[in-house]
């Protein structure tokens, strides 16, 4: 594999062939490892998606996990759903030089000219409040993306890299942008905290300032994008008021 200069240090990573999730499969090997690790695979057969979607994954597009081992609080651990997305949009400058194309849609899909070309499952597994492991997994659409007719009515239309720009980037080229990229931003948030994540997250937010729709279990509403809080939460602007929203699905 190439880009062993730019590998991140102490972090290792298991490339596989064929597995049901890479998600699943590094919970299988957590308790073996005391360090982070990727995990990568070739194709999944039971690539799953956030909501307990099904996650398509052929061979030619990226699956992959980063397995850690936090010792922070629970909701201080999900903000590193904000750090992969940043590593994602990273990754896709350095590989494509298109900084512009590259956009972040709340809590954790990667936009390619306004369609979905990546999004973020994150998992983890402990007792109680603790997290012991979180798996971080992602896929990237690098060369197919379903079809429209795939995916819930009024979600964004996915896209390939390939398709989009015309790139044919390798998943293990992938990878040796991406891993750099997710240590730079664990680094920064370990040494200070959420606050630089959230900037840089809003610096390349989809649809900020604009009306969007957020779907949580029980009810739909509707405002103005305004910010995301110091927790992650999307702060919608109502005729009432702003209001934080934790968890939900968002439609443009
Ligand atoms: O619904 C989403 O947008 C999140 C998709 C996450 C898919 C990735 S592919 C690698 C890892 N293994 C899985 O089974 N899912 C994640």
């Amino acid at each position: 594999m190439s880009g062993k200069a730019n590998w991140p240090e102490g972090v290792a990573r298991r490339l596989l062939d064929t597995v049901d999730s890479t998600n699943a499969e590094a919970f299988r090997a957590a308790p073996h490892l005391t360090g982070p690790c990727w995990f990568v695979a070739g194709e999944q057969t039971a690539g799953r998606g956030r909501r307990a979607r099904a996650w398509t994954s052929p061979r030619g597009n990226f699956h992959g996990t980063l397995l850690l081992h936090p010792t922070e609080p629970a909701a201080t651990v999900a903000l590193r759903s904000f750090a992969a997305a940043l590593a994602l949009r990273d990754a896709f400058v350095a590989l494509t030089g298109l900084p512009d194309a590259f956009k972040l849609k709340w809590p954790n899909d990667v936009l390619l000219n306004g369609g979905k070309v990546a999004g973020i499952l994150l998992e983890s597994s402990g007792a109680g409040q603790g997290v012991q492991h979180l798996a971080i997994g992602i896929g990237v659409n690098l060369i197919a993306a379903p079809e429209a007719t795939q995916v819930e009515q009024g979600a964004l239309r996915p896209v390939s890299l390939l398709e989009e720009t015309g790139l044919r980037i390798a998943p293990e080229v992938f990878l040796d942008a991406l891993a750099p990229a997710y240590a730079r931003w664990e680094a920064i948030f370990a040494a200070e905290g959420f606050a630089p994540l959230r900037a840089a997250w809003l610096a390349h937010a989809a649809r900020l300032g604009e009306t969007i729709r957020a779907r949580t279990g029980t009810e739909t509403r509707e405002g103005r994008f305004e910010t995301i809080d110091e927790t992650g939460a999307l702060i919608l602007r109502q005729s009432h008021g702003p209001v934080a929203i934790p968890a939900a699905e968002v439609f443009f």
